[in-house]
């Protein structure tokens, strides 16, 4: 580093704030008239290092020093402002933070001096602007940011969403409009397939409303940005014109497009004035534009992506804690990092699309040496898609170029190894990838680019780091170096004279040296001076004497010198206009080059799945895909790959068949820490997987596709929102109660467990009896209420009128666990089995674990007051005593009261969920669901099978 540091003590070493009394009182008036931003974090560019002040100071302070010590006061008194010093890997650090890793800052670069600065830099989340060189200069990049821009109607009772988006590194725009329901599923399922980053939205002018607060919820679920901008800027007028410059190819299908919505177009219009992607001319006839529709992909929310810990989190103590981290074997640079981070958002669900890409993969599995050969020239390559990217932008420099024609050297090899491979997907190999690579690697396609590089740049030259166009590349330069050559010839000869004149040996003691003060000079130590001080003084000029020596030269050397400067700085200028005419050249291939990045990121992400499906300690195996209203899910041996992964895991495989009509519903059991959770949980990510085109870790695999995972498990992070657990239950729930369907897959963990036990299981069991009659979509329901297993055998009419199909299949499970009576531990054992739970487990625990034994005798009687161990199953299983292997725990309470109990539960969710939540206070929510607990309490008082539950 470049300034002073200062250390204190513990404290990092930070650099010194030099700022005199004038200084700092010009630098605090400049700093207080600055407009307002809560959001931004302002630095100030002191050249060698940056400051921030006031609260961005606090804050700086706090969350990366993690300590406030660190504070500095500029100026004194009532008017003094606290400050913060930041060396430049710091300040990287807090950008690519800020900026990469949040979503609720800007940040804002000033330069300048005094009293007079000038913001020079501005990134928001989704618009890194000049910040990406900042941010990705030694970091490969992660993940492209996206912004949206959304504009909502509402139009008889109807949310209309326009939404536009681009994403500045691809160089794509987008728009699409639909209807969604009052907590916005499909948005925030949008959101979640495009990552979106930031996203824009109309300036409020009233308070916010109800409906502006969910829509605020959901972006705060999805950890976007949001960024208010004037109504007017959501205007379409010149939007057509925008685009017609924006876009290449011809204009109509941009048209088309914004004719088809009005709302989407508005937004997008809005999104081009925020972005200001028209003010930069390399982005004229650069763009594509293309229709989204939602249901290209499978729908996954925020919880679903969290109950699948489908990304990566900083708190992950391992890789492969996410599935991200477990699949990620990517090996190029960047883009089959970035691809598979996309493909994990964006499952697909067309039936051929997925068995394309599981062909791929089964090819890499079985062709080990096709795999091996592949990955080793993927290993080699640079990261295309930011290259092609700096040199649409003109930013590119030689070294990029020949990158590039290092990326392109390769290509023929990767065709070579493709067709070699003669196994069952040979010809589909070759279709896909292979016609592509041969077309583009003619002499008259990357031929060209090759020769152009071969041509232009001092190949040699690089292996000593130098990045240089060849002299025999342009006259002039050859000219120039000819000459510059045979300058430093004749200096040398000079040097030689000189040294023979001083009777100094030439290096060894009559040194060459080059500086950029003097040019080239004769240099000696202090010791020799006095050897040669006459002649030095009558035939040499001295130009200075230091303590590492006297430098000094004569007229010729002079002379030679000052030619050789010229000549150079001639050479540089002559290098630095051939290096743009080669960039602007190279720059005519970026769409071979894109082509050949997707082609790569893809085979990377497919090698990537091949690998981990074959070098797992239990192989994957290949799924067998059906439609969404064929087949089943069964999932033999299955096992959840993150778990599995663990070192200190020995994972115990399960069975998971959802049959249609006999086990579409399932409700699973079991004691705490069984591995209700995992189970559930990994028929979820087993489906993702094969969604996105890998193998699944499972013995064998039949999927039906569907459409959306739903997981709702466990409250998340709600409570530090404010909202409290039931209520965040109730508001994940109530989405799969509006949005799933009968294609979904719907994972429920441990409904109703933020609220008492009554609320609890009436809105478990109203949820389930609601998926069961009206969603049908195949669930997994993991619970602690035993009660609910008597949904299997339950036969009460149906309460949401008449039947839409054939009974899905209610099925119980439960995963056991064993008590060994001789080294008196309980066991868990991981293993799913039909039917419901033996529930007695607590008691035995207490026994092993010690318990005096007057409380386990105690807790003993209350049991056996609860249970009727001995009463028949048929009472209240409804005569189906199967299922009910190994539950011994059974209600005294008769099929009556537990039908009546059911029905006044059902009665209180009703009224529950007849309030009009949306229009009330806080406050006037408790006190109407205090009303209907109290009237509830009455009747429950009557009721045997409810009163167990108050
Ligand atoms: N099939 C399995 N094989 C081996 N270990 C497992 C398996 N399933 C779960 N585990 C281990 O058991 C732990 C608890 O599992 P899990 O959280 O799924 O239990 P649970 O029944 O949902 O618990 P709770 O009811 O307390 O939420 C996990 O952290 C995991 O390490």
């Amino acid at each position: 580093m470049d300034s002073d540091e200062v250390e204190t003590g513990s404290e990092p070493k930070l650099p010194e704030l030099k700022l005199d009394a004038k200084q700092a009182q010009g630098f605090i008036s400049y700093f207080r008239r600055l407009p307002e931003n809560e959001q931004a974090v302002r630095f100030f560019d002191r050249k060698d290092y940056y400051t921030a002040h006031g609260d961005n100071a606090t804050f700086i302070a706090k969350t990366y020093y993690k300590t406030l010590t660190v504070l500095r006061q500029l100026g004194s008194g009532a008017d003094s402002l606290p400050g913060v010093t930041i060396n430049r890997s710091m300040f990287e650090t807090i950008v690519r933070d800020l900026l990469l890793e949040r979503t609720d800052c800007t940040v804002e670069l000033y330069e300048g001096t005094g009293s007079k600065w000038q913001l020079v830099k501005n990134g928001t989340p989704g618009k890194l602007g000049s910040f990406e060189e900042v941010l990705f200069a030694s970091n490969e990049m992660q993940d492209t940011p996206v912004v949206m821009a959304v504009n909502v109607t509402i139009r008889e009772n109807e949310r209309c969403v326009g939404l536009a988006f681009v994403d500045m590194t691809k160089r794509q725009l987008g728009m699409t409009e639909f209807l969604d329901d009052d907590l916005y599923t499909s948005l925030e399922s949008a959101m979640v397939a495009l990552s979106c980053r930031e996203c824009i939205v109309p300036q409020l002018t009233a308070a916010k409303s109800p409906d502006d607060r969910k829509l605020r919820d959901v972006m705060a679920r999805c950890n976007v940005l949001v960024t208010e901008k004037k109504k007017s800027d959501f205007r379409s007028r010149d939007i057509e014109q925008d685009l017609g410059r924006l876009v290449k190819g011809p204009p109509e299908q941009h048209k088309e497009l914004v004719a088809a919505s009005d709302a989407a177009a508005a937004a997008l219009a809005a999104l081009l004035t925020y972005t200001e992607l028209l003010s930069d001319d390399t982005n004229y006839g650069k763009y594509i534009i293309q229709p989204y529709s939602l249901d290209l992909y499978m729908r996954l929310d925020a919880a679903a992506l969290r109950a699948l810990n489908v990304t990566e989190s900083k708190t992950d103590a391992n890789k492969n804690f996410s599935l991200f981290g477990l699949m990620n074997r990517t090996c190029t640079q960047g883009m089959g990092k970035r691809l598979l981070n996309r493909w994990l958002k964006q499952p697909l669900v067309d039936v051929a699309e997925i068995t394309r890409r599981l062909d791929t993969v089964q090819a890499f599995v079985e062709g080990l040496e096709l795999r091996q050969d592949l990955r080793s020239h993927l290993r080699r390559m640079p990261d295309i898609e930011r290259l092609v990217n700096k040199l649409e932008k003109r930013k590119a420099g030689l070294q990029d170029v020949v990158r590039l024609y290092q990326a392109s050297l390769r290509l023929p090899l990767i065709r070579t190894c493709l067709s070699k491979y003669d196994g069952e997907f040979s010809e589909y190999l070759q279709e896909k990838y292979g016609s592509h690579l041969e077309e583009w690697t003619q002499p008259d396609h990357l031929g060209k680019f090759d020769g152009l590089v071969e041509a232009a740049v001092d190949l040699e030259q690089l292996q000593n780091g130098e990045y240089i166009i060849a002299a025999d590349y342009d006259n002039s330069l050859q000219e120039l170096k000819t000459e510059r050559d045979s300058v430093e010839k004749q200096i040398l000869k000079v040097h030689q004279q000189a040294a023979d004149d001083l009777g100094l040996p030439a290096e060894k003691s009559l040194k060459l040296d080059k500086s950029t003060q003097y040019g080239h000079v004769f240099r000696i130590t202090k010791k020799e001076e006095p050897k040669v001080r006459k002649k030095l003084n009558s035939q040499y000029i001295t130009l200075e004497t230091r303590k590492d020596g006297i430098k000094f030269t004569n007229a010729k050397l002079r002379r030679l010198s000052e030619q050789y400067t010229k000549l150079t700085e001639e050479y540089s200028s002559t290098q630095r206009e051939l290096v743009a005419k080669v960039v602007d050249v190279a720059a005519t291939f970026v769409e071979v080059f894109t082509g050949v990045a997707v082609l790569l990121a893809e085979m990377d992400v497919l090698l990537s799945f091949a690998d981990l499906s074959c070098t797992s300690p239990t192989p994957y195996v290949r799924p067998s895909i059906t439609s969404a209203d064929e087949g089943d899910i069964i999932l033999e041996g299955s096992r959840h790959p993150c778990v599995e992964a663990q070192d200190d895991v020995n994972f115990i495989s399960n069975d998971c068949r959802l049959v249609r009509g006999q086990s579409w519903f399932q409700i699973i059991t079991g004691p705490n820490m069984g591995g209700k959770s995992t189970f559930i949980r990994q028929v979820g990510v087993n489906v993702l997987m094969a969604q996105v085109g890998c193998f699944v870790p499972c013995d064998r695999a039949e999927i039906s596709v569907r459409d959306c995972i739903f997981a709702r498990v466990g409250a998340g992070d709600c409570q530090l929102r404010g909202v409290s657990t039931f209520m965040a239950e109730m508001l994940e729930t109530a989405s799969i109660i509006k949005s799933a369907t009968e294609r979904s897959l719907i994972i429920i963990d441990e409904l109703g467990r933020g609220t008492s036990t009554y609320d609890g299981f009436g809105l478990a069991w109203a949820i389930c009896e609601y998926l069961v009659e009206v969603t049908r979509a195949p669930a997994l329901f993991a619970t602690h209420f035993h009660e609910l297993t008597a949904l299997a055998h339950s036969n009460a009419p149906p309460v949401h009128g008449p039947p839409r199909g054939p009974p899905v299949g209610i099925a119980n499970y439960h995963v056991s666990a064993h008590i060994d009576t001789k080294s008196q531990k309980l066991a868990m054992l991981y293993k799913v089995e039909e039917g419901p739970c033996d529930q007695s487990f607590g008691i035995h625990v207490a026994e092993f674990a010690h318990f005096p034994e007057s409380v386990v005798e105690l807790a003993r009687q209350k049991a056996a007051e609860l249970e009727d161990f001995s009463a028949a199953e048929k009472d209240v299983s409804g005569g189906n005593t199967k299922d009910e292997v190994g539950s011994k725990r059974k209600r005294v309470s008769g099929l009556d009261d537990k039908a009546r109990g059911a029905g006044r539960v059902r009665k209180f969710l009703q009224e529950m969920a007849a309030l009009p939540v949306d229009k009330m206070s806080r406050e006037e929510t408790y006190a109407q669901l205090k009303a209907l607990k109290s009237d509830f309490d009455k009747d429950a008082a009557t009721n045997s099978w409810l009163q167990q539950m108050v």
